[in-house]
């Protein structure tokens, strides 16, 4: 069963899933093992991820473990119509498009429930929220969840602080061959590529202020400096301000910085980071995205009513002429713009291989492990399965430490 916009896009959708293929060795490698091991025979698995051809091909390795698989988006705006197509043909249950209303992203997201699932793969945390708040009567099928983002892990370790979650869940996001890759290479690369081909803009020359240094926005504000931009970073944490100053950016409050913008792109998962008199205080032609989280990173209700017109100018842009004449420019609405841009195509192939490579593995972990409920980050041990897979594909060697050095490191005695 699938709901989708077009199964005629099927073709196309396939070519591009066979693309990405090519290029997740890691997912691949994974696959294999799973048709040979079955890990989920009889299980469910629904998910809640952005919908393009890279989630699929995770979808196609969980079918390929045995798993029954429905998948929905978790963004109403960075579904690709044909990769949903692509995996309803090649057998996964898929429910979503591209511009969903808020209505049709909770339909979507209670039909992946009505599958029933055994396992949750989530970003961001909408489906666990909507299993533990409308579908209660399924909790006692979940033997636990992964979540893929920051902001999720957050959001379900206050869920567990108030006691209120229910399922073990391992935090993906937390993995190190999740974070360091993804959130920092992976954004760093893929909002540029999207801010690029929507604007046609150059980077070059201009001041790029990073709202947040963690690790999105260090690849953020890495990618920018490369390209040639002036960097500036906000904070709100001392010691990642005093790291971004020694690698080189200059710092300082938001309000300041937004006096310098020409290009100002939040990823702090936080409300509100520029509103109010931040867009009275911005130069003509300022130009605004973020790469963090849903849409409430910039505050686009106080943008709206200090203007006095708003016009799609081109896709994916939005220019909002201010009352003293001046032009700001909104991208993808203030979602992320890595994905809910028309041109946005989420991260290179190359990473979403680790990050659904930890994914494929913590599912088979949930499986074979009787989890506490609670939040737990992904074992080491996956961690250095997919590490060491990586490298063996990138035809990579590393030393070994011998005996010698085992023991040394692990003695107190020895001194100068
Ligand atoms: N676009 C993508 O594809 C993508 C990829 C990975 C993560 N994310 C999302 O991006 C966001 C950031 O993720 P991360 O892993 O870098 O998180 P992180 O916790 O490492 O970093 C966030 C940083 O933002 C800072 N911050 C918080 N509020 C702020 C404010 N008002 N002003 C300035 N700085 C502020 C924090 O101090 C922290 O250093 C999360 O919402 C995450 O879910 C997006
Ligand atoms: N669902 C929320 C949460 C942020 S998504 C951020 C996550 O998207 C993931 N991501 C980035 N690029 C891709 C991609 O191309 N395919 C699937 N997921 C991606 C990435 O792993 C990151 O943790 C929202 O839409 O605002």
């Amino acid at each position: 069963m699938s709901k989708v916009r077009n199964m005629n896009l099927a073709d196309e959708g396939i070519k591009k899933i066979k693309w990405v293929q090519k290029h997740m060795p890691v997912l691949e490698h994974i696959k294999k093992e799973f048709e040979r091991t079955k890990p989920f025979e009889g299980i469910t698995i629904g998910s809640c991820l952005h919908l393009e051809p890279k989630t699929i091909n995770l979808g196609l390795t969980l079918q390929a473990g045995g798993a029954e698989v429905a998948m929905t988006g978790c963004n109403p705006l960075s579904t690709h119509d044909d990769a949903t197509a692509g995996g309803a043909a090649l057998g996964l249950n898929m429910y979503g498009w591209r511009e969903e209303t808020e209505e049709e992203y909770y339909e979507t997201i209670n039909d992946v429930l009505d599958h029933k699932p055994d396992i949750i793969i989530d970003d961001g945390a909408d489906m666990i929220l909507v299993l533990h708040q409308e579908r209660k009567e399924l909790l006692s099928n979940v033997k636990g969840a992964c979540e893929e983002t920051t902001t999720g892990v957050h959001r379900l370790e206050a869920m567990h602080a108030d006691n209120a979650l229910k399922i073990p869940l391992i935090a993906v996001n937390d993995a190190y061959t999740k974070y360091l890759f993804d959130n920092r290479y992976g954004t760093g690369q893929s909002t540029f590529d999207a801010i690029m081909g929507t604007t046609n803009m150059l980077i070059a020359g201009k001041t790029v202020v990073v709202c947040g240094y963690g690790w999105c926005g260090r690849g953020v504000a890495t990618r920018a400096n490369g390209l040639g931009a002036n960097v500036i970073v906000t904070e709100v944490d001392a010691i990642r301000a005093l790291e971004a100053r020694m690698d080189g950016y200059r710092v300082m409050p938001t309000k300041e910085a937004v006096k310098h913008a020409d290009l100002l792109i939040t990823v702090t998962g936080n409300i509100n980071v520029v509103s109010g008199d931040d867009f009275r205080n911005m130069k003509d032609g300022c130009m605004l995205a973020n790469s963090g989280h849903f849409n409430v990173e910039i505050n686009r209700e106080d943008l709206e009513n200090q203007s006095v017109s708003v016009e799609e100018v081109r896709e994916s842009v939005e220019e909002f002429t201010m009352e003293d004449g001046r032009k700001i420019y909104l991208l993808a609405d203030g979602r992320l713009v890595n994905l809910a841009a028309e041109r946005g195509q989420g991260h290179p192939a190359e990473i979403m291989d680790l990050s659904f490579a930890a994914q494929a593995l913590s599912a088979k972990y949930i499986i074979e492990n009787d989890l506490d409920v609670g939040v737990i980050k992904s074992p080491d041990e996956l961690d250095y399965k997919i590490a060491g897979l990586k490298l063996k594909a990138m035809d990579i060697e590393i030393d070994n430490l011998s005996d010698r050095q085992n023991e040394y490191l692990n003695n107190w005695q020895e001194g100068t």
